[in-house]
């Protein structure tokens, strides 16, 4: 747009220049004469006009037809190996030719108009000189004119059309300049739905967190309501699980938190003030979140686990991977904190990634941390030796969990089991074991799953609380490290257990 404007506003200035210029001459040297151009000169502008608009029309379809088919090649080069695990590398293919295919056709378009509007001026120009030689004929023989005028007017004449060709190429230049960047400026001009305008900046944040009768749904199906009259506080230093069915709407809980989306009523308050009234940056160096799928960037650890906090040292980049049990993987690669972690952090598996992402949030010691199942891609030992680690360290600042681990939400001071964007159930692991209700059916379940399909496991094993959390793995101690498996868990009955929230869906189905 830049090279096009400089470069066409030069040409288009000279142009209008040499244009008035040669009017002025052929109207000093004839004026009878010089109405025949200037009653035609008009109609090739509204011709101009006429195309330009249409031009510009074809320039933004163009836009969007080469984002639309890099979409497409970004979607599938994103996720190369699942278009190849399901065999589907043609269907891509083809789908990535047929929006190549829409732009050819646009661009076929625009070359047919831009045709179309060279040969219109053309006849014009030629119905002008026509029309000139023909009058200009007729004058001198009247002996209205001097031939050799008509000469230097002819010559004038020509200048006027090559000025007019030029301007056209100009106008088809800009055209296609303002089609292409239409869409950029829509898009720098666009102004957020969100409120971020807030100012406050307390000088501490003790961390209590209150959702006071939240009703929300996401701005694309307004229709589709899912947190309803959504009610609960956590205190200053407490860990709280959220729990639930899967769709019910706990991820959307942090969502909310994390002031991605607002509420479409009730409030969200952070000590007491709307989470809307706080600075952006603040707020997001006060809440921490780890999300369920953690973006890595093409770094190195170093640099991913620092990210955003300036005066961040090596020294409480380590502390910090310690503490999300990351140190010692790193510490084994062989550039240790300069590895590159990959696109998206695609040389890291899930479990690494997700203890880099750990170790990203613990850096910026946050007033609140959100875990939205943070810990999923770790096996056992290693999201027990995490959550030692957050719950110790941690200590007086706010944690909000969504985890699909009975091991992982029984610690929790309170327990919040969301059904249907409701709270259905709050309370303490064992207050909750007490009550009848959707929680103890969770328990159940899984711990039934664990012990043999049993239901008098369930009995057995309340009391002991170390063996009910952690089913399938007992520790000798903290740090001791001695693990043991239970019999006679299968391999089956481990895997099913694993996942809460599998077991609330199926329940629920029932
Ligand atoms: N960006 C979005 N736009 C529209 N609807 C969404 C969006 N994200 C989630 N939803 C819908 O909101 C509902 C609640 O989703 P949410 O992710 O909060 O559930 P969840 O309880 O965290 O589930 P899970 O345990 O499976 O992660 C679901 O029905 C989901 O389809």
């Amino acid at each position: 747009m830049s090279d096009t404007v400089a470069l066409n506003v030069n040409v288009f200035l000279r142009n209008i220049v040499q244009m008035g210029g040669s009017m002025l001459f052929m109207l000093t040297l004839c004026w009878r004469l010089s109405l025949v151009p200037f009653i035609v000169v008009p109609i090739i502008l509204v011709a101009s006009k006429i195309f330009g608009v249409y031009y510009d029309f074809l320039a933004e379809k163009t836009q969007e037809a080469v984002a639309h088919s890099n979409d497409v090649a970004e979607e599938v080069l994103s996720t190369m190996r699942t278009v190849r695990s399901f065999a589907c590398e043609e269907i891509e293919g083809d789908r990535f030719y047929d929006k190549l295919t829409d732009t050819l056709n646009i661009t076929k378009k625009k070359a047919f108009a831009y045709v179309g509007y060279l040969w219109v001026s053309e006849l014009f120009q030629t119905v002008i000189n026509v029309a000139v030689l023909w009058y200009g004929g007729h004058l001198v023989l009247s002996g209205k004119l001097n031939k050799d005028l008509l000469v230097a007017f002819l010559l004038y004449q020509m200048q006027l059309a090559d000025n007019i060709r030029q301007l056209g190429e100009v106008w088809t230049g800009l055209m296609q300049s303002v089609g292409a960047a239409r869409k950029v400026c829509e898009y720098i001009d666009r102004k957020p739905d969100l409120n971020m305008t807030g100012h406050y900046i307390p000088e501490k944040v003790t961390g209590k967190i209150e959702f006071r009768n939240v009703c929300f749904s996401y701005p694309t199906r307004k229709q589709n309501p899912i947190l309803r009259n959504l009610s609960f506080t956590v205190e200053p230093g407490e860990v709280v699980a959220l729990v639930g069915p899967s769709g019910s709407g706990k991820s959307s809980c942090i969502a909310l938190l994390e002031h991605f989306y607002e509420p479409s009523d009730g409030q969200i308050l952070i000590d007491g003030v709307p989470i809307e009234q706080y600075e952006h940056h603040f707020i997001h160096n006060t809440i921490s979140l780890v999300g369920q799928e953690p973006v890595l960037f093409a770094r190195s650890v170093e640099e991913n686990v620092s990210y955003g906090v300036e005066t961040c040292t090596k020294a409480d980049v380590i502390e910090a991977s310690k503490l999300a049990n990351a140190h010692s993987f790193i510490e084994n690669t062989r550039d240790q904190y300069d590895t590159n972690v990959g696109e998206k952090g695609s040389q890291m598996s899930g479990g690494q990634k997700q203890r880099i992402a750990i170790a990203r949030s613990l850096v910026r010691k946050p007033a609140i941390l959100l875990l939205d199942e943070a810990t999923s891609a770790l096996d056992t030992e290693s999201e027990h030796l995490v959550q030692e680690a957050i719950y110790k360290n941690l200590k007086g600042r706010s944690v909000i969990l969504i985890a699909h681990r009975l091991s992982t939400v029984e610690k929790a001071n309170k327990i919040i089991l969301i059904n249907k964007g409701v709270v259905e159930q709050m309370g303490t692991h064992e207050e909750l074991l007490k009550q009848e209700g959707m929680y103890k059916t969770l328990v159940q379940r899984q711990m039934i799953g664990n012990a043999g399909d049993s239901p008098a496991v369930l009995d057995a094993a309340r009391p002991k609380r170390s063996s009910a959390t952690a089913p399938y793995i007992h520790r000798g101690g903290p740090g001791s490290g001695a693990l043991s498996i239970s019999p006679p868990h299968s391999m089956a009955q481990s895997l099913l257990a694993t996942s809460f929230t599998q077991s609330t869906t199926s329940m629920q189905s029932k």
